[in-house]
């Protein structure tokens, strides 16, 4: 068993990958045996997680997820916990492995009762996973709504009931919780456990694969978890020049801020040398609080071999002179009001499809759906999917933000960043991420890596922000971590 970090690098599967690898698992074993071994991980991570606990509460769904619930309610109770077990329902309409379950559950002596209880010390949620269909209502919502409630800790079987494992979209009950919650994955890690309403919901994750590890090598994943990779140590005979340039353009009147977010944020993340074109005529030239920042002309930039960051409060503006840029530019970062200019126009996306190099583009999810011209909602409902539309239409990396962020690159398969906390939802944070992407590519990376390198970064550093400490974007824009 393993506990899950944003360090983790790993294969993430959906449902019928999973269902694939649960397949292919238990035709090489005696029956029932995948089963057995989740109720003793389960068993064995609750009483890690709550071993003081007097009263376990295992509630059990109509499938096998309801399965797995049985067989580590025998486990607890045979390790001494006092345990109840909710179940309503047919056996005979159980399927065969959570009937097989049911059947030793009533060997051990145990029993289970159609109602929840009043009190308990640890709920364990084995009413639903892959096969979840539709919101839970009727008493699988009452008992998720009571264990959601309750200030005991709460640890779900492999997905927390009513959780899209695809998607990452939750339905049914879930309340704000001080409660510690915790999800055993089994067999395999999801994508709709990284992104979407997937973190609130599972807390903690924990991967149990049952004793049947699975590599990717037919490259069957439907997307990967990145893992951890520390900056390049820097050689000592090296200079400004060594780490390259980034231009960054933007700053209309009234948002003049964005782009100098996004120039200190490359900075700090080893620029060597960075440059500033505002919109703004009336703008001040220089900035006393960042005087490494070097101000030109907007219509200078980018100059030969800059990478440049395009869009951070530009405005309406910016829409003039993207042609040129996307036929001229370097390396290049499309974040905000460039994406809002390119929404509907053909002939930029054209453009923008021609380039030698893929852009690297970093929409929120409403600045998705006026690229993908659909609603804000269907590019949630299904937001690696939406990424990986945007990225072979575009031509270029999709970095769609927000919980989870998905980056999706033409040919290349998916990544979901895990780091990062709400604490980022503040104004600025956006210009600062652009700004980290841009100083990677400036450095010599690769638009996918400069990509997820900088959404992981910028996660991580919100991720060790000092609790007591507000997280603004400038703040942030100062925060990346001096190499060794
Ligand atoms: N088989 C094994 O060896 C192992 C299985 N594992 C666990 O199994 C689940 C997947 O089990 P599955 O039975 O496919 O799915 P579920 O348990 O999630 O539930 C399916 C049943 O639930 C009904 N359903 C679906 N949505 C709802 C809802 N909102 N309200 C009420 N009922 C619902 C569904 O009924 P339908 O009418 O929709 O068909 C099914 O009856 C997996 O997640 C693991 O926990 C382990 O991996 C170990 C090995
Ligand atoms: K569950």
């Amino acid at each position: 068993m393993q506990r899950i970090s944003t360090h983790t690098r790993a294969p993430l599967w959906g449902k019928a990958g999973t269902r694939r690898i649960e397949a292919q698992a238990s035709a090489s074993l005696p029956p029932h045996t995948l089963m057995r071994r989740a109720g003793l991980g389960i068993a064995r991570l609750a009483m890690a997680l709550a071993p003081h606990a007097r009263h376990i509460w295992v509630a059990c769904g109509p499938g096998n997820n309801g399965g797995d619930g049985f067989e580590a309610a025998v486990q607890l109770q045979a390790c001494g916990f006092h345990t109840t077990v909710s179940w309503r329902g047919d056996a005979t309409a159980l399927p065969s492995d959570a009937r097989a379950a049911l059947t030793r559950l009533h060997a051990a002596g145990l029993s289970c009762t159609p109602e929840a209880p009043s009190h308990w010390d640890l709920a364990i949620d084995a009413l639903l996973g892959l096969g979840s269909r539709r919101p839970p209502d009727g008493h699988l919502a009452d008992w998720l709504q009571r264990m959601h409630a309750a200030d005991a800790p709460l640890l779900s079987v492999d997905l927390p009931s009513g959780l899209d494992a695809d998607t990452g979209v939750g339905t049914g009950p879930v309340l704000v919780s001080r409660a510690p919650r915790h999800c055993l994955s089994l067999l395999s890690l999801k994508p709709g456990q990284f992104t979407a309403d997937g973190r609130d919901r599972c807390g903690t994750l924990w991967l149990d694969d049952l004793g049947c590890a699975v590599d990717d090598a037919s490259g069957s994943a439907d997307a990967w978890l990145p893992g951890f990779a520390p900056d390049q140590p820097r050689l000592h005979a090296t200079h400004k020049g060594s780490y390259g340039d980034v231009a960054v353009l933007g700053g209309a009147p009234g948002m003049v801020g964005a782009p100098i977010l996004a120039a200190t944020a490359a900075l700090h993340a080893g620029a060597g040398r960075v440059f500033v074109g505002l919109l703004d005529p009336a703008a001040a030239a220089w900035d006393a609080t960042a005087p490494e920042l070097m101000f030109r002309p907007h219509h200078t930039l980018p100059q030969h071999g800059q990478a440049l960051v395009c869009g951070c409060g530009g405005g309406e503006a910016l829409a003039a002179m993207l042609p040129a840029l996307l036929d001229h530019a370097g390396p290049l970062v499309l974040d905000a009001d460039a994406l809002n200019a390119l929404a509907g126009q053909d002939a930029l996306q054209k453009r923008l499809h021609q380039r030698a190099s893929p852009a690297v583009l970093t929409p929120h999810p409403l600045e998705a759906a006026r690229l993908l011209n659909c609603s804000t909602a269907q590019v949630q409902a299904d937001r690696l999917a939406a990424a990986r539309t945007l990225a072979e239409r575009m031509n270029s990396v999709v970095l769609l933000k927000g919980s989870g962020s998905v980056i999706a690159s033409p040919g290349a398969p998916a990544l979901i960043n895990p780091s990062g906390n709400a604490r980022l939802a503040s104004a600025g944070t956006g210009d600062v991420l652009a700004g980290f992407i841009g100083a990677l590519l400036a450095q010599g990376l690769d638009p996918r890596s400069a990509a997820w390198r900088a959404a992981w970064r910028h996660g991580d550093l919100a991720d060790r922000w000092p609790a007591h400490r507000p997280l603004t974007a400038s703040a942030l824009a100062r925060a990346w971590p001096a190499r060794a």
